[in-house]
């Protein structure tokens, strides 16, 4: 299986703290990661060490392949701020596709048309023309995750893609994402193991530490041997988590 990113025994945090300590991780072709861990744990901390947005104190982050461009696509945590955006949901998809390299191009008639494929994916072509803050949480969801797939990354991440987002429109994303998982490899960072043990191969517990768990069943004695402190409520056949209000803080 090729590898796309590896994390070789990485410490990363900020000036005033150590969140991750030594922590080892490959990603590969076909994986899709469930990352779960307490409030605080350092979810957030290792999507950005992957996205090389904080550099490791300690080891490596290494990408592999001739092309680096396009390698990895993120969907980060959907805000209400985001809705302030004076930008149409055609424009959101299509700036998926200005890289570092090609940010001051215009984009061509192919992009465009590319554009409205993954709009017509997403569902949301008819909506193409209005203002991000005119749209519904899902709806603006999806027009964030047609801007993340719009390069075809190998790697899509996801930070919490469930926040204000409907039944519905979850079991839409999953499916989504699903059908997605069989050309890029997908890491999910969610507070749901519900959601992680159905549609995740493998899970990652991240609790200053990680461990990493290769298959999405979990039980509640593992998780407190990886030193992730999750409570597992049984719900018919699927666990399914109850945790404190989840409160983001960081920038
Ligand atoms: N920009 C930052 N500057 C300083 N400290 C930060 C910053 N971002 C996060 N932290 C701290 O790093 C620690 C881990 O935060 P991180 O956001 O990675 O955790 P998380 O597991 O994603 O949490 P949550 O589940 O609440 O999103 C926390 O103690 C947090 O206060």
């Amino acid at each position: 299986m090729q590898e796309i990113v590896e994390i070789r025994n990485a410490s990363a945090g900020y000036s005033n703290e150590v969140v991750l300590h030594n922590v080892s991780l490959s990603i590969q072709e076909k994986d899709y990661i469930g990352v779960i861990g307490p409030n605080g744990g350092g979810k957030t901390t290792l999507v950005k060490l992957i996205l090389r947005l904080i550099p490791p104190m300690q080891g490596e982050v290494i990408y592999y392949g001739a092309d680096q461009r396009n390698l990895i696509g993120y969907l980060p945590q959907v805000s209400k701020t985001d809705r302030s955006f004076p930008i149409s949901v055609n424009e959101v998809v299509l700036s998926g596709l200005m890289s570092a390299n090609s940010g001051l191009r215009r984009f061509t008639r192919s992009d465009k048309s590319r554009a409205l494929e993954i709009l017509e994916m997403m569902g949301i072509a008819h909506l193409r023309k209005k203002s991000i803050g005119e749209l519904s949480g899902g709806q603006m969801q999806r027009a964030f995750l047609g801007r993340a797939i719009i390069s075809e990354p190998r790697l899509l991440i996801l930070d919490e893609p469930n926040t204000f987002v409907d039944n519905k429109f979850e079991h839409d994303l999953y499916e989504l994402l699903s059908h997605l998982n069989e050309r890029m490899a997908i890491m999910m960072v969610s507070h749901d193991v519900g959601t992680i043990t159905t549609y995740v191969k493998t899970i990652a517990c991240v609790n200053r530490n990680l461990h990493y768990h290769r298959s999405n069943i979990i039980t509640q004695s593992q998780l407190a041997a990886y030193n992730c402190p999750i409570q597992l409520i049984t719900h018919g056949e699927v666990p399914h988590t109850v945790l404190g209000k989840h409160h983001h803080n960081h920038d």
